[in-house]
């Protein structure tokens, strides 16, 4: 069965599943620049570490292909960087668009001291640097699912089947297509290891019950939807091996920001003695960043939390703290972080 694809690229044409409307319909929408990529993830139509910098990518390149060649690499060099600038300011917290951003205005000014090169030829590079993130995402998601299920297996005494619980999206419809955490519980089921996944609903945008819980009925995934407040006695009362989590930035300390209500479930795994793995790539460690503390987390709109869809269901004039994140101490990720690199231990991160 084909997984499902958050995102949809032919040879300058983007178009994204708008995520707002999952679970009810599978809708995409044209993303034609830069413009349209920036308020389709500020919105949270594609959302998800990778796919955000995956989309912000492609919509550059889509740009740069109906753009005639500038006058000047300088020219095309400035324009690149004021692009990939506003991109980030989208959403602040996942380091892999300012990473991708950050690696292709190096390339963007190691053209300009290419004399060999012309402007024409320099945005040609450009173009395909941008669109072979969608293959390279693909790739590297396969290798964090296999690794992940053999850890996971493995330390959970190669049992035959295994309770799992996961929290917010981290599946075909964050990345390019196989997923993170998801795609080491795809990996899990495919070697017939899975007997039960728990989903969180992951309030207050939902990210579990119309995104998660849709991917693993779409796949026949065995599964079980429970609202956030449920995660210690279903811990308790199903016996969970292991949680298993995305992530949006690693710091170099191992301390992990995820979606809000990660850190919960991780202090709970403590107490209930469960695995608590993150799976991400290995580039979402921001070696740059010494510890948690210094992550950058983002704060949402309170209509996601004061409403449901367009209607109120709080009271009007109530304060409200809405962090999109929160940090996981690494000492809690007693699983270790898998990548497409292999597990690490979270306290003994280098870079590779
Ligand atoms: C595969 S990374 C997915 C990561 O992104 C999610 O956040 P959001 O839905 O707000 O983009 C969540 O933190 C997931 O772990």
């Amino acid at each position: 069965m084909a997984t499902l694809q958050a995102i949809k690229y032919n040879d300058g044409s983007l178009e994204i599943l708008d995520q707002l409307l999952l679970p009810e319909s599978c809708t995409y929408i044209s993303i034609n620049n830069v413009q349209d990529a920036w308020s389709a993830i500020r919105e949270m139509k594609v959302r998800g570490a990778p796919a955000i910098a995956i989309v912000g990518s492609l919509s550059l390149a889509v740009e740069l292909r109906k753009l005639a060649a500038p006058e000047t690499k300088k020219d095309l060099h400035s324009l690149v960087k004021e692009k990939l600038d506003y991109l980030v300011t989208s959403r602040p917290t996942a380091v892999n668009m300012q990473l991708a951003a950050e690696a292709c205005v190096k390339l963007s000014n190691d053209l300009v001291d290419k004399a060999s090169v012309d402007a024409a030829e320099a945005k040609d590079v450009i173009v395909k640097h941008l669109e072979a993130m969608l293959a390279n995402d693909i790739a590297d998601n396969l290798a964090i699912g296999e690794h992940g299920a053999r850890d996971i297996a493995k330390k959970c005494g190669n049992k035959d089947k295994l309770r799992v619980l996961t929290h917010c999206n981290t599946g075909s419809l964050a990345t390019a297509g196989y997923g993170t955490a998801l795609g080491v519980i795809r990996s899990l089921h495919k070697a017939n290891f899975v007997d039960q996944v728990y989903c969180t609903e992951t309030r207050p945008y939902n990210q579990g019950s119309r995104l998660t819980a849709f991917e693993l009925v779409y796949e026949k995934i065995p599964a079980t939807l429970i609202c956030d407040d449920m995660a210690a006695a279903a811990m308790k009362e199903f016996k969970i091996d292991a949680v298993i989590v995305g992530a949006d930035r690693v710091a170099a300390n191992g301390d992990t920001a995820n979606k809000i209500g990660t850190y919960q479930l991780a202090v709970l795994a403590k107490s209930h003695n469960i695995l608590f793995y993150v799976a991400a790539p290995f580039s979402s460690i921001d070696f740059q960043i010494p510890s948690g503390q210094s992550i950058p987390i983002e704060e949402r709109p309170h209509s996601e939390m004061t409403h449901t869809g367009s209607i109120r269901t709080a009271a009007a004039g109530i304060n409200c703290w809405n962090p999109g994140f929160d940090v996981t101490p690494a000492e809690l990720i007693t699983g270790g972080i898998v990548t497409e690199k292999g597990v690490f231990k979270s306290d003994q991160l280098v870079p590779v």
